[in-house]
């Protein structure tokens, strides 16, 4: 639907969660999503991205990009807008030292062979 309207682009989110109990959650169904647009628009993602292994999930899913909503806001709250910044930062560090780890250099190097969904109980676990 969004392809055929002509957008250049749609934000998978449950807006953080806030709105409805029981929702399905945002990155569950990302890569549905991804495959459903393929190249023809860009795909982004929040809700609950809190560190640099969310980031690469969400990257490893297809998504071009994510976005941020509580943790910035959080920062600004306690410390303005140097707060806000060190948020920022942290999640920056965190997603280099997370990229390492992995054995990835960059965020190019995401991809959907990274990802591995494994099934325990209820819980859906996704790791490399
Ligand atoms: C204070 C606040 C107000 C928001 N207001 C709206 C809104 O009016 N409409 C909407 O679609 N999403 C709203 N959102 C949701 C954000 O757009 C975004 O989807 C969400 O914050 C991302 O998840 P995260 O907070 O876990 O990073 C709001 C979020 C916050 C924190």
């Amino acid at each position: 639907m969004a392809v055929e309207a002509g957008m250049d682009g749609i934000v998978v989110s449950n807006h953080g969660g806030r709105q409805l109990d029981g929702a399905v959650g945002s990155l569950e169904v990302l890569l549905e999503i991804v495959d459903a647009v393929g190249d023809q628009i860009t795909v982004l993602f929040d809700s609950g991205i809190r560190t640099g292994v969310d980031i690469i999930k969400a990257l490893c899913l297809g998504a071009k990009d994510v976005l941020i909503g509580r943790p910035f806001v959080y920062g600004l709250a306690i410390g303005g807008k140097h707060g806000a910044k060190d948020v920022i930062r942290g999640l920056l560090a965190d997603l280099d030292q997370s990229l390492r780890l992995g054995g990835m250099c960059t965020i190019a190097d995401c991809n959907r062979s990274m990802i591995r969904r494994v099934q325990y109980g209820g819980d859906t676990i996704s790791s490399r």
